[in-house]
């Protein structure tokens, strides 16, 4: 029986401002490290033997798997960081709060721009301090960075890389650990646990709480899913 952890990072700086943040590379905030810590308590006390990590290339994920890997004495372990694995861009929202955006735009609109599965935030705008189309990082990885992503454009580069890369492993029996971002995670959940598009909007995924995934073998189905923060636990899409 393959074991897969999905963490979302612990809460960063601009969730604790409440603000929309995507592929802006914000740090965690002093709970959001405590969040890191805890979950890689509870991983270590699952006693699973994991054999490798997948993470973005932003900071909020990185570090949580450090710091839950350090609390695993498992630091040895090969980490592969990929920016597929990113937060979904949030376009011209980036950088906004949240309420604010709701008072001027309204909260339904907010809520179709924050969950819906295929209305992407509005673009970008040109010269925006927040375009990271220079950015060092993906310069070096040859990024076409995106000007927003809706959470099917999110699914569109989460999808293929997890396929390629990380299912033939859960479906040779590997138990892996995946820490990355609030949407580029409820990607995986819909695509693991066969979620539609009218219902993913009913995902969330807390920070810093590893949702451990039994998949039966050889096969990507999940067979049995929990949080290991139970206290902390939002509901899962049913098991089908
Ligand atoms: O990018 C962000 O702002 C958060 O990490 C995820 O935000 P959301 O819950 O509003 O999609």
């Amino acid at each position: 029986m393959a074991r897969l952890a999905l963490i979302r990072h612990g809460q960063s700086q601009w969730n604790l401002e409440n603000r929309f943040t995507g592929w802006v590379d914000v740090d965690l905030t002093e709970k959001g490290t405590a969040e890191a810590h805890k979950a890689g308590i509870l991983l270590k006390e699952t006693g699973i033997e994991f054999s490798e990590c997948f993470t973005s290339v932003q900071k909020r994920a990185i570090r949580t798997l450090w710091i839950a890997l350090d609390e695993m004495d498992r630091m040895w372990l090969p980490v592969t960081r990929a920016w597929q694995l990113n937060e979904r861009h949030y376009g011209g929202l980036t950088g906004l709060n949240k309420a604010e955006t709701a008072e001027k735009h309204g909260a339904d609109q907010v809520k179709v721009w924050r969950r819906s599965y295929d209305t992407p935030p509005p673009p970008l705008e040109a010269g925006s301090e927040h375009d990271l189309s220079n950015d060092k990082r993906y310069l070096h990885y040859g990024v076409d960075v995106p000007q927003s992503e809706s959470l099917k454009l999110t699914l569109e580069r989460v999808q293929p890389y997890f396929e390629k890369e990380i299912a033939p492993r859960i479906k040779n029996g590997e138990s892996l650990i995946i820490a990355a971002h609030g949407n580029s995670l409820r990607a995986l959940v819909k695509i693991l646990f066969g979620v539609s598009d009218n219902e993913i909007v009913n995902v969330e995924i807390p920070t810093g709480n590893p949702l451990l995934i039994e998949t039966a073998d050889g096969s990507l189905s999940p067979a049995s899913a929990r949080y290991l923060d139970e206290a902390r636990a939002t509901a899962l899409p049913p098991i089908k």
